[in-house]
């Protein structure tokens, strides 16, 4: 049972020329599951992250569709329709951010001590002091980080503390998904290894589920059960790591596969994506990668592709609708093939919302973290 859907989702940033910047996006999120977006810059993969968590601001507007979360009791929560105190007490608590960039998500006048404890002192007003003090310390403890840094401000710290920091704080009350807007990219890959593998461990520790957002797809393949590719404001194409890799059905993916460097596979020649992303402020019929796409045909320009089941994934493109390839796809699109090694590796598959060994321990939750 996922712990979140959502369905046909569309998001407006409103002014002279609107910019429909989510288009009809369908998802379904898995307990316990981590799932990777992937997308080129301005595709609507933060707008979407902001969207889930519900802290979009205007001019951006929800202009359709739902997002449902389903609690472990299975009680569900129209998520679009919260509003006021019932909102508030669900951010943090149900769905939590990390977002891009850690300096200006934490306030640098006020002391990790305080933002840690404000969280706390919001969502769970009942705690005392005494039983916060102790919370915050092992929230720093839980991300690595030396208590005595409570008293530190910000500025003090390091890109990859600041970044745990807000790990400590999306973790404060337990929330059963954390989203995470490209949490990595500002930090250098030694850093940012470390936080992907302290984000991993706490994840199998508690059993959140992750929707983790970032352009770098080799990162994606590599940490993610489950991968939606966006293009223009779409999912275009989404299916396992493994799946996406051994048969990509979207040339946009093939595409994106073809143009990140491998780590340890053989060398080869990398083929970027010739074009720019579309315009999110037209809204015209057809394929919004037509217009970059090798394998375009003459209806690419005027059908909108509905996703389809195609192998194992699941694609919006019109080489695999049968009404008007009565063939199939274009074979140079069916042959295109990547291997695991392309991608430096990909972590070992395992059911969904199944986790990892040691999952769903307890230990934070007995220290007035616990659920209402
Ligand atoms: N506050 C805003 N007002 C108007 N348009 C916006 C606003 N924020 C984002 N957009 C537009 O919405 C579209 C999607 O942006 P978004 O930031 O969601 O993409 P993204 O894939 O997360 O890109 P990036 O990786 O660069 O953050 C872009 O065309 C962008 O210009």
């Amino acid at each position: 049972m996922s712990v979140l859907s959502v369905r046909d989702l569309s998001v407006v940033y409103g002014g002279p020329r609107p910019t429909h910047a989510v288009r009809g996006v369908s998802l379904e999120l898995d307990r316990g599951e981590v799932l990777g977006i992937a997308g080129e810059s301005g595709c609507g993969k933060s707008t979407l992250a902001y969207a889930l968590t519900r802290l979009l601001r205007p001019p951006a507007s929800v202009t359709g569709g739902e997002i449902v979360f389903r609690a472990g009791d299975g009680e569900e929560v129209d998520v679009l329709a919260l509003r006021g105190e019932e909102l508030r007490r669900f951010r943090w608590r149900r769905i939590a951010m990390v977002f891009q960039s850690a300096m200006n998500a934490l306030n640098p006048v006020i002391s990790v001590r305080r933002q840690l404890a404000d969280v706390l002192a919001t969502h769970e007003p009942g705690m005392s002091r005494r039983a916060r003090e102790e919370r915050c310390g092992e929230l720093l403890d839980l991300v690595g980080i030396d208590r005595a840094r409570l008293s530190s401000y910000p500025h003090e710290l390091s890109g990859g503390m600041r970044q745990r920091v807000l790990i400590a704080m999306a973790m404060a009350l337990n929330p059963d998904v954390v989203v995470l807007d490209e949490p990595t990219t500002a930090l250098d890959v030694v850093v940012q290894r470390e936080i992907l593998q302290e984000i991993d461990r706490l994840r199998a520790m508690f059993g959140f589920a992750v929707v983790f957002i970032t352009h770098d797809l080799s990162l994606l393949l590599e940490i993610s059960d489950r991968l939606a590719v966006m293009y223009g404001g779409r999912i275009v194409e989404s299916g396992t790591a493994r799946d996406l890799m051994a048969a990509p059905a979207h040339p946009y993916t093939v595409g994106l596969l073809g143009s990140f460097p491998s780590l340890r596979g053989e060398r080869r020649v990398l083929h970027g994506i010739p074009g720019s992303p579309p315009d999110l402020s037209l809204v015209e019929p057809g394929c919004s990668f037509a217009p970059r796409c090798p394998y375009a045909f003459d209806a690419c320009g005027e059908v909108t592709p509905a996703p389809l089941p195609v192998g194992a994934t699941t694609a919006a493109c019109l080489q695999h609708d049968r009404t008007l390839r009565p063939a199939g796809p274009d074979p140079g699109l069916a042959a295109r093939r990547f291997t695991a090694e392309d991608a430096g590796g990909l972590r070992p598959s395992r059911p969904p919302g199944d986790p990892e060994p040691g999952g769903h321990q307890t230990g934070v939750r007995d220290h007035g973290g616990a659920r209402t």
